[in-house]
């Protein structure tokens, strides 16, 4: 049995040194999530969320004292309540869909190339960190990693968040393997292919609503200014996808969701402008979020519960959720050929 441990790599019960056949490592990441959906589960993930100064900036005294004196004797109650809503025998769904993405893509590569890449996965809060899993690929003789964190589009609150997580695990190897990440793929021709073929073919089982509905989650606005990437890059996903789709402008909406907090956050707001569409006579809205890699709380149950209630509470007859790509073979396929191309050069990338 190979033996190994973060400083001396990879070697063998003789003590010779042995080169494992995996030599490159894709590590997906996601959020993270509680595990369970109880207030008692969900305090921890929330603390570690929110206390993260990429997703708030507040001078840290000032917001500890808010965070932990006010707000995590709060939240945790209702978004516990929330998660149970969503919560199936599998557990919570960002989990078990993002590792069911994870197997996918590692089939697909395999197929592609058998035994080269080693795909695997970390949540950005919670288990399994950042750092275990990359204790695991080296452990598996990982020594050029490609970190694909599963937000298609950059934020500094989200993608941001994910590269101080491998930097801080980096700190701690003293062999760390190369490093190679993937910022966004916002606009990544077979990602757009993806999520157009994904809606058409939910249209073709199901109708065409009167609009389409593009919910992002949101931002601060301030991070917009200061220089965050999000919003245009939300927007030009959006417009690739109408052009794709070919909708006329009127006939798709863009708007931004979860805003938390009193400041500003990107607008216009997705829970007012499913009021507004219902005011305005639209009957059938069709929403879909291409920020989010798979489906989870924010698709689920704010947009698939909450928002679907405001619609109907204003007078539209019904929101119909597009669900997420999840590990459908078009993301998958589409997931594999940007891994690929952002091998290039290295040995791996050949297949
Ligand atoms: C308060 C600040 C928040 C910022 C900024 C933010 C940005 C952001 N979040 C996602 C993706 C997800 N967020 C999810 C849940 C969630 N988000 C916030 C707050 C901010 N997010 C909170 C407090 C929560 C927890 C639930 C709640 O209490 O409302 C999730 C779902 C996780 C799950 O378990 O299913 C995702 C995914 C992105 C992409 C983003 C910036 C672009
Ligand atoms: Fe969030
Ligand atoms: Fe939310």
């Amino acid at each position: 049995m190979p033996r190994s441990n973060h400083y001396t790599g990879v070697a063998d019960d003789s003590g010779a040194r042995v080169v494992p056949s995996v030599q490159a490592g894709v590590l997906l990441v996601n959020l993270g999530t509680p595990t369970a959906p109880t207030a008692r589960a969900v305090r921890p993930y929330l603390a570690e969320f929110l206390g993260d100064p990429r997703v708030i900036d507040y001078p840290r005294w000032l917001w500890w004292l808010i965070l932990h004196g006010v707000i995590l004797r709060v939240r945790p109650r209702r978004s516990a309540h929330a998660y149970a809503r969503i919560w199936d025998e599998r557990g919570s769904p960002l989990r078990y869909r993002s590792e069911t993405l994870a197997a996918g893509l590692q089939a697909e590569l395999d197929r592609q190339q058998p035994g080269t890449l080693r795909v695997a996965l970390a949540m950005r809060y919670g288990e399994p960190s950042v750092t275990h899993a990359i204790g695991q690929l080296q452990r598996d003789g990982v020594r050029r990693l490609l970190v694909l964190p599963l937000y298609p589009q950059y934020s500094a609150t989200s993608t941001g968040s994910v590269i101080d997580a491998v930097a801080n695990a980096f700190k701690r190897l003293r062999w760390p393997p190369e490093l190679r990440f993937i910022n966004d793929y916002h606009d990544d021709p077979g990602h757009i292919e993806a999520l157009a073929a994904g809606i058409e073919r939910w249209w073709a089982a199901h109708g065409r609503g009167e609009k389409l509905l593009l919910s992002f989650h949101g931002i601060p606005e301030r991070y917009v200014r200061l220089g965050d990437p999000y919003a245009d890059q939300c927007r030009r996903t959006a417009q690739l996808l109408r052009e794709r789709l070919q909708l006329g402008e009127h006939e798709m909406v863009v708007s931004f969701q979860s805003r938390v907090g009193r400041e500003r956050w990107l607008e216009p707001y997705t829970d007012a402008t499913v009021r507004r569409l219902a005011a305005d006579g639209v009957r059938t809205l069709d929403v879909a979020c291409p920020g989010f890699a798979v489906d989870c709380l924010e698709t689920l149950e704010e947009i698939a519960m909450q928002n679907r209630d405001f619609f109907t509470a204003a007078g539209g007859e019904a929101l119909r959720y597009i669900p997420a790509l999840n590990d459908s073979t078009d993301q998958v396929a589409s997931l594999a050929a940007l891994v690929r191309r952002h091998l290039g050069g290295w040995p791996e990338a050949a297949g």
